[in-house]
Parts: structure tokens; C-alpha cells; sequence
């Protein structure tokens, strides 16, 4: 994007937040693709909107610039999908909106200028046309695991990651733009977004699990997380102790990520960990692999590697394809983006894509949260539903209202 590209407006002037904020509500109000995020450990809010969705997701190493949507598995109702940045906010102090390729309609500017003028009344976010999923219930939920721990035990496969929904009517005089600021403050470490699609629906998380990072040196990075235990009594990563059965699930991840390193004959990655890491109150084991793409000869391994990586056995299970084949036949909803994954491509010199996890969708006057578990032969079902309870909180905690 080019300096002459800036669109200035005497309007905003606010903050960073503000401005944000604006460019959000005029984009519902144009009815336009928007997608707000603020990246782990940092505290820029950026923002892209896009005159139109583009349905494939183009290289990662440029030059398009964008951010990213796509589902656990595509379908005509959840299609991949690229935000094109039409406009794009870098959320740096004193930056204002640039410019992209396409123009955005006029609409979009008259209302960007009445928001920052009047704040006018938040449009209704866009939805999911199939409308809001249904509560998975415990017994339903619990007799998926039962199958599926019967299936491993008689070593058909190795783990499988089995979700379910949570869907709560939406408390009176709830705000998103302050539920994503809530979010933003409670999970400095996690990757925080809020994303609008006409046609496609509205997502809000807090997701701890890097997909496919390329930084501003051209270094591909990766994780490997699984393992869940709750930070009680004030329990730090130092001091958790990990059983066999997370340690395994978690050693699954980083085998697939081998396999997939292998598979593309990369030898010259490097391994980090694992280590225990905290996400929210949950603690999860998790290993790095870093390459530094022109130097081991791979100027495309972000592109390559996320399309062999997505979905990892985090989200999935082992072997993939027998995994994949378990969630379709036991799980009774779809999991639309949840276990998908999103981020900005190429914009500020870098490529950051993480696994939609610890996110909730909104409806008409609903919010459903998502949440899964990896299983393996070991696990017991009424642990594993408590733990997606714990995932699902990460979110919903700020929708109490909403459960009473
Ligand atoms: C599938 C989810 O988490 C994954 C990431 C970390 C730990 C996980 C686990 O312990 O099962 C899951 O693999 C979710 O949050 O819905």
C-alpha cells in the first residue's frame, strides 16, 4: 500500500481504538466484509475492509495483501474466504486508513464520516443464514466420546478431536466492539478478532494456537499445542505436571507437523520445546518449529505448509483422514469456522494465521460457542466434556448474563 494511498479525515483524529471502532461500525453499516484483530503481544488494533470477498486464499509470500477466513471444512455454506484490504488500518499511533486496490463504495466513506462525527446506533451484525446451531447436549456429547474412546482402544486410530455448541439466548444491551475490548484486555497473549461477513456471520475469539506465522526476516513459524489442564490454586506453566495421556496427544501434533516437513523433504527446521504455556486459566503443552524460508531453500513453505497443516491433529486427530471421517459421522453440528482458521496475510511485512478456537458466533439475538477435545484411547468422556466446558469459557465468561 502506498502513502499516497492515505485517506485522511479531520474525524479521525480519536484514538486508535476509536478508529477502529468507527471503521467497524461504518463497515456494518455498508454492509461490507470487515475483520478487526489485534495480534498476541502487541497492542495495535488493525482492521481491514473489503469491497468484496474473493473465495480462494492467495499465497501467503505476496503480493496480496488481506485477511484470511476459512473453515474447518468447505462447504457451499462456509466457503473459504479472503478479505481483500480495500482499506486497511495498521492501528500504529497517528495512522490513519490506506487505500487498496478496489475502491470501496461511497456509501462506506459517508458513514465512516457520520460515525466519527455522531457515533451513530450499531447495525445489526450479518449471520449465518442456516441461522443459529443447536445445543449439543451432555448425554449426545458423552456417547460421541464413549464411541470414539472404543474405536482407539480397538486401534482404528490414535486420537480424534470430538467438538460440540453452546448456544444461549444474547443478554439485553450487549455490545460487541466492548465484548472484542474485553477480550483484547483479558488475553494480552492470545490472537484476538472480530470478524463480519455479509451472508456468512460474525465471529468473536481469543485463540491461542498459531496456524502459519512468516515473519518480516522471511521466518516460517509453526506450533504444536494440545494437552489441557485448568491453572488452579494459582498453578504457573513452571509448575504443571503433565499426565501420559497429554503428553501423547500432544507428541501427535508434533509428529503430523514432522510428517508434513518430511513430506516436502525440509530437513532444516528447528524444534522448540514442548513447553507449557498458558492460555487464558488453561494450561497447554506446546513445541515451535521455525525455518527461515530463503535459507533452507523454501521461498513458498508458508503456502506449502498451510496447506498440508490445515486441519492439524489439534482440530482434527491422527490419522487425519480416519480422524476427519469420525467428526463427520459423530459429531451432529457443523462446526462452520470454529477449528478453521484466520488472520491477516501480508500485511505490515507479515503473514499470521491462527487456528479459530476459543471463539463464539452470533446470531439473531443468540451466541453459540464452540468447543472441542482431543481424545485418545486413554480418555474418559465426562473429563473430556468438562474440558470443553473450560475452552468454551474463555469466551462465554463475558456472556454470563446470558447463562443465568
Ligand atoms: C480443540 C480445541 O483446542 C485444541 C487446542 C489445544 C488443546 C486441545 C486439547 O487439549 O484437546 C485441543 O487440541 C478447542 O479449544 O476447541
Amino acid at each position: 500500500m502506498s502513502q499516497e494511498t492515505l485517506y485522511s479525515s479531520p474525524h479521525l483524529a480519536g484514538s486508535v481504538e476509536e478508529t477502529a471502532h468507527h471503521i467497524f461500525r461504518a463497515a456494518l453499516a455498508a454492509h461490507l466484509p470487515v475483520a478487526v484483530w489485534r495480534l498476541p503481544n502487541t497492542q495495535a488494533l488493525q482492521v481491514v475492509v473489503a469491497s468484496e470477498i474473493q473465495p480462494t486464499v492467495p499465497p501467503l509470500e505476496g503480493p496480496q495483501q488481506g485477511f484470511a477466513f476459512c473453515p474447518f471444512q468447505v462447504s457451499e455454506a462456509s466457503p473459504n474466504v479472503f478479505l481483500p484490504a480495500d482499506l486497511y488500518f495498521s492501528g500504529k499511533p497517528g495512522a490513519q486508513p490506506e487505500k487498496g486496490n478496489q475502491d470501496l463504495p461511497p456509501v462506506f466513506w459517508q458513514e465512516l464520516e457520520k460515525q466519527a462525527q455522531i457515533r451513530g446506533q450499531l447495525e445489526p451484525w450479518p449471520c449465518h443464514p442456516a441461522g443459529a446451531p443447536k445445543t449439543i447436549p451432555r448425554d449426545a456429547f458423552e456417547q460421541s466420546a464413549t464411541a470414539a474412546i472404543k474405536a482407539m482402544q480397538a486401534g482404528c486410530l490414535e486420537k480424534v478431536v470430538l467438538s460440540r455448541t453452546k448456544t444461549l439466548p444474547l443478554y439485553d444491551g450487549f455490545e460487541v466492539l466492548q465484548a472484542f475490548s474485553q477480550l483484547e484486555k483479558l488475553y494480552p497473549t492470545a490472537f484476538v478478532s472480530l470478524v463480519a461477513i455479509p451472508g456468512l456471520g460474525t465471529w468473536l475469539g481469543a485463540t491461542p494456537e498459531l496456524l502459519v506465522q512468516i515473519d518480516r526476516h522471511q521466518v516460517f513459524r509453526t506450533v504444536a499445542l494440545a494437552g489441557t489442564q485448568v491453572s488452579t490454586n494459582g498453578l504457573t506453566p513452571a509448575d504443571a505436571i503433565w499426565r501420559q495421556k497429554e503428553i501423547e496427544e500432544q507428541a501427535l501434533v508434533q509428529r503430523y507437523i514432522i510428517s508434513c516437513f518430511k513430506h516436502i523433504r525440509l530437513r532444516d527446521y528447528v524444534e522448540m520445546g514442548p513447553r507449557t504455556v498458558a492460555a487464558g486459566n488453561l494450561l497447554h503443552l506446546r513445541s515451535e518449529y521455525s525455518a527461515a524460508m530463503e535459507e533452507v531453500g523454501f521461498p513458498h513453505l508458508g503456502t506449502q505448509m498451510l496447506e498440508l497443516l490445515h486441519p492439524t491433529s489439534a482440530v482434527g486427530g491422527m490419522p487425519k483422514k480416519a480422524a476427519l471421517q469420525m467428526i463427520n459421522d459423530l459429531e451432529q453440528h457443523d462446526r462452520r469456522y470454529y477449528s478453521g482458521y484466520l488472520g491477516p496475510i501480508q500485511l505490515g511485512q507479515e503473514t499470521n494465521l491462527f487456528v479459530n478456537l476459543r471463539c463464539v458466533e452470533l446470531g439473531e439475538g443468540t451466541v453459540t460457542a464452540y468447543g472441542g477435545a482431543g481424545m485418545t484411547a486413554d480418555s474418559n468422556p465426562a473429563q473430556e466434556w468438562v474440558e470443553t466446558e473450560h475452552k468454551m469459557q474463555t469466551v462465554l465468561r463475558l456472556f454470563k448474563a446470558s447463562e443465568s
